[in-house]
């Protein structure tokens, strides 16, 4: 995460978002103008009516008084409606463009990013804080507009009606904002760390609801109630101080108005029976003082929620910033398509960024030839993943290169490099959608016959055909519906449709009976049919028919040949081989 922005920056990045709704932002100012405007003007119509009206009992002004504060009020309403219709609508918009913008950017960082990050707390920046600013925006900002337009209009006016009673008021002044600026800045803080543990609460519940079955299979049922009952109880706490600290400015603020009214209101009554103001100067006076006065109340309780929007866009503004290496250094160039690429790593070392000292990838020098089979086996840790992660460009190289049909993939961008692979990752990624669009996922132009020509080379067609409702079946989240074997048919499927010239295979490892594991086989060897393939092998039983089997040992090749030469040559292999009863 980057350092925490500061309030200014944070607000000119939500007007950042205004900007391309100028036009709407302009009525909505002119609306929310006129209709402050039009509640002062009341004040003039109101001693008009007690002065000119009222007291000198002329009948036909207060007729014509009447309908001159009618019409001032209707105006005043339709310019209500449209500021409340503009400024809510703006509120929507710019939660959802920032949720569009951050979405598109999480989309681009790299897995780095996300191994460092909750899932749950990052859903929680989207839902709860973007829900909080579009409030805000919607509503509470609006409200400020409003009540600040009103104080500042109203207190000319005051001074207007009567200097001398407008100087007294005034001196309230400091004191009203004094609280606004002490507690503000405490607020603030306090809402942005409510939000921290809300977001707390999302990424716990994330957590076991995707892993429930490892929850209940291992009755953990009871320490997990446990530990969400201690974040609901720290959200609690942070919401706690947060309340008071809001529920006191609204107090405080309120109080010092209040009072500064009732002081002005009796000294005006003085005024008007020494003859010194008339009884309508200070009846509008009071309607403009009490006018003002509440507005500053809003505003004193609406800021807590501004503020509490910033904490809440500060959250998001992070997310839209994120650090990551890999994207600034995103080339421009293409990396051309060709179906017969060789693939070329030269003098290749590699570390991952949060462990720089612990080289994982050491001096790899590799060249695989168009439609060659290649299979990676050694222990665990050795680092056949890592390079997996290298070809795709999830990570740069420390020194040396890949180079993919004579270009360096390290210049080239991530897509076009991307673009050349097709992956059947160890666990099939079933997503909750039908089987249709599942293996649709590899090629999203692709029609019903072309999926199902796929299906039937990965040798899923036969069990798909006998789901309820076929190839529309819905497979339910994670796929939960399908066994082991079924989703790597799928997966299989999904990579055959793609039809990319380079294969990236993790083979699975786990037991699949006889009958599931040979239509498996079956349906990579069709996958393999004609690609460059690079297979991490489990099961060397799996590899006795590729090209060239490359052993990984800490970080380096260490030996290269075929099954039967590794057997008879290298030590390691030969032990892998006789675990695996392949002697
Ligand atoms: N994101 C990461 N950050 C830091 N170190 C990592 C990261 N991913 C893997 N490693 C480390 O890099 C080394 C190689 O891991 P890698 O996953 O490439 O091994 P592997 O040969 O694929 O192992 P396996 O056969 O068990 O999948 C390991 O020591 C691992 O701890």
């Amino acid at each position: 995460m980057t350092a925490k922005p500061s309030t200014k920056k944070v607000l000119g990045w939500i007007i950042s978002f205004l900007a391309p709704y100028k036009k709407k932002v302009f009525f909505a100012g002119i609306a929310l103008f006129l209709g402050s405007a039009t509640w002062l003007a009341l004040g003039q119509g109101i001693r008009l009516f007690i002065d000119s009206g009222f007291l000198s009992g002329e009948s036909d002004t207060l007729s014509h008084l009447v309908g001159l504060m009618l019409a001032i009020v209707m105006v005043g309403c339709i310019a209500t409606f449209f500021r409340a219709y503009l400024v809510t609508w703006l509120g929507e918009r710019v939660s959802a463009d920032i949720r569009l913008a951050v979405f598109n950017r999480l989309l681009s960082l790299s897995p780095h990013y996300f191994q460092e990050q909750r899932t749950g707390e990052i859903i929680s920046r989207f839902t709860a804080d973007a829900t909080l600013l579009q409030t805000v925006v919607g509503m509470s900002l609006s409200m400020a507009l409003r009540s600040s337009v009103t104080a500042f209009g109203g207190i000319i006016m005051m001074l207007f009606t009567s200097f001398k009673l407008a100087a007294l008021a005034l001196i309230a002044v400091p004191l009203v904002l004094a609280p606004i600026a002490i507690f503000g800045k405490k607020v603030k803080t306090l809402a942005r760390d409510s939000q921290d543990k809300v977001a707390d609460v999302g990424a716990h519940l994330d957590e076991t609801l995707h892993e429930i079955h490892t929850v209940q299979s291992y009755t953990h049922e009871y320490q997990d109630r446990m530990l969400f009952g201690q974040r609901i109880a720290s959200v609690m706490n942070a919401a706690e101080s947060r309340i008071f600290y809001r529920s006191l400015l609204i107090t405080v603020v309120m109080a010092f108005s209040l009072a500064a009214v009732t002081l002005v209101s009796w000294y005006g009554a003085l005024q008007v029976v020494q003859n010194n103001i008339s009884a309508g100067e200070l009846t509008a006076f009071l309607f403009y003082a009490v006018m003002v006065a509440s507005a500053v109340a809003t505003l004193s309780a609406v800021i807590g929620d501004i503020l509490r929007a910033v904490g809440a866009s500060e959250r998001m503004m992070e997310l839209q910033f994120a650090n990551d290496n890999l994207i600034k250094s995103q080339p421009a160039n293409e990396l051309s398509d060709n179906p017969n690429s060789t693939i070329e790593i030269s003098n290749l070392c590699f570390s991952y960024p949060n462990d720089a000292l612990s080289p994982v990838l050491q001096d790899i020098n590799l060249t695989i030839k168009p439609g060659e089979r290649v299979a990676l086996v050694g222990p665990s840790g050795a680092g056949k993943s890592t390079l997996f992660q290298l070809l795709l460009r999830f990570y740069l190289p420390n020194s040396g290169y890949v180079s993919i049909n004579s270009q360096d993939i390290s210049q080239c961008s991530n897509e076009s490099v991307r673009k050349q692979f097709a992956i059947v990752p160890q666990e099939s990624v079933i997503f909750a959608t039908s089987v249709f669009e599942n293996v649709r996922y590899g090629r999203t132009d692709a029609t019903l016959d072309e999926v199902k020509k796929a299906c039937i080379a990965a040798r899923a067609d036969e069990f798909i055909s006998s789901l309820s409702d076929g190839y529309e079946t819905q497979l339910g989240e994670r796929g939960t519906r399908l066994s082991g074997g079924q989703k790597q048919r799928i997966a299989i499927a999904r990579a055959i449709l793609s039809n990319r010239p380079i294969l990236l295979l993790d083979e699975a490892t786990s037991a699949l009976d006889a009958v599931s594991e040979s239509k498996v086989q079956q349906a990579l060897d069709n996958l393999m049919q004609g690609r460059t393939s690079i297979i991490i092998a489990h099961r060397l039983a799996t590899v006795r028919n590729v090209d060239r089997i490359l052993l990984i040992e800490n970080g380096t090749i260490s030996a290269s040949g075929s099954h039967d030469y590794l057997v008879a040559n290298n030590e390691t292999y030969r032990k892998l081989a006789e675990l695996q009863l392949l002697t």
